[in-house]
């Protein structure tokens, strides 16, 4: 039984299943005359997944997002969220938008009265709020909940922003790009805490940001879409897949390049390590690991830039 057929007691409702979404052609125009935002998308994200969504300046991800979170409605095609089998257009389904929590960079908070004033909101707002988990969170990022959010500084604001999308604890969450102004220590902090929640208490994220680098260990999923159209959505080690990394001796790994393409180079003395486009086969893993190479899988920065790239506009990058 899931909390929605769940009979009214006065215990909290025990959470739904992880949600889903579903994206099949949609295609999303802000006026009439403006090229699509998004430009006939179809994709699946899966329950109890952690996924990326990644993509280039003004690429989508924030339409995406907004779509899921029934901040709008497609101009056409279909957006379905929902619990195993029980997809459903979210736009103005109450049952839906009571579970999916959007945290944008704006922050959706009370900006001129207490931070506790939005906890209050939320907690209303959200059937499995966690109070002690929200507490515990402003500590660690030393936020006061009598602060107003607009006396805080941007990364404060933002921390308090992926607090409040933890402690939600929505069957579907979507941070987009929640980290801004954060420093170091609390992004790193934010990551760990999304990971050691996440393993207690599953549910699908989303995850919209540029600093692939740090987050892509989190990824099981990547989505990446560009000028509104998704290049890949597909899990996480099949993107790694697409490519292979080489180090060892740079004379030796020159010899693997042998006309692929480079990703990536880097050389420190002797050393050098490569990163190349393309499927490494059984024979040439093993010959390279015979030969006493170190092979390892693409970084998902890499293959982003690499399937993102504008030719010609873009400066070939000088590594
Ligand atoms: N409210 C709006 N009115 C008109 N056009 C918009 C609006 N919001 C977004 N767009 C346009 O839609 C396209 C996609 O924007 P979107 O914000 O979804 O991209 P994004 O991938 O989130 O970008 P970024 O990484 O820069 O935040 C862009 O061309 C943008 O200019």
């Amino acid at each position: 039984m899931n909390a929605r057929t769940a009979p009214s007691t006065s215990a909290p409702p025990s959470p739904p299943e992880p949600f889903g979404a579903q994206l099949r052609d949609v295609v999303v125009r802000y006026g009439s005359d403006d090229d699509a935002a998004l430009d006939g998308a179809t994709l699946t994200i899966r329950p109890g997944t952690i996924t990326g969504l990644l993509g280039r300046n003004g690429a989508g991800k924030t339409t995406l997002a907004a779509l899921l979170a029934a901040f709008r409605r497609p101009t056409s095609g279909t957006v379905r969220v929902g619990a195993d089998g029980e997809l459903e257009d979210p736009f103005e389904n109450p049952w839906s938008t009571t579970h999916v929590q959007l945290v944008r960079e704006s922050g959706d908070v009370w900006g001129d009265s207490k931070a506790k004033d939005t906890l209050d909101y939320y907690a209303a707002l959200r059937p499995h709020w966690d109070a002690d988990l929200a507490a515990r969170l402003l500590d660690e990022f030393e936020i006061s909940p009598r602060k107003h959010p607009d006396q805080m500084s941007r990364g404060k604001r933002s921390a308090f922003g992926a607090a409040i999308g933890l402690a939600s604890r929505a069957p579907l969450t979507i941070f987009d790009e929640v980290y801004l102004g954060m420093d170091a220590p609390s992004r790193y902090a934010f990551y760990d805490a999304l990971l050691a929640d996440y393993a207690e208490h599953p549910r699908t994220i989303v995850l919209s940001s540029h600093l692939i680098d740090e987050v892509e260990r989190l990824f099981e999923d990547v989505v990446v879409i560009d000028r509104g159209k998704v290049l890949l959505a597909e899990p996480a080690e099949d993107v790694r897949s697409r490519g292979v990394s080489l180090t060892g001796p740079a004379e030796l790994v020159e010899r693997f390049v042998d006309g692929r393409e480079v990703l990536a180079r880097q050389r420190l003395g002797g050393t050098a390590q490569v990163t190349l486009f393309g499927a490494f086969g059984t024979d040439e893993r093993a010959a390279a690991t015979g030969a006493g190479l170190e092979v390892g899988s693409v970084p998902v920065q890499d293959l982003f830039v690499h399937l993102t790239r504008r030719p010609g506009s873009d400066r070939e990058e000088a590594r």
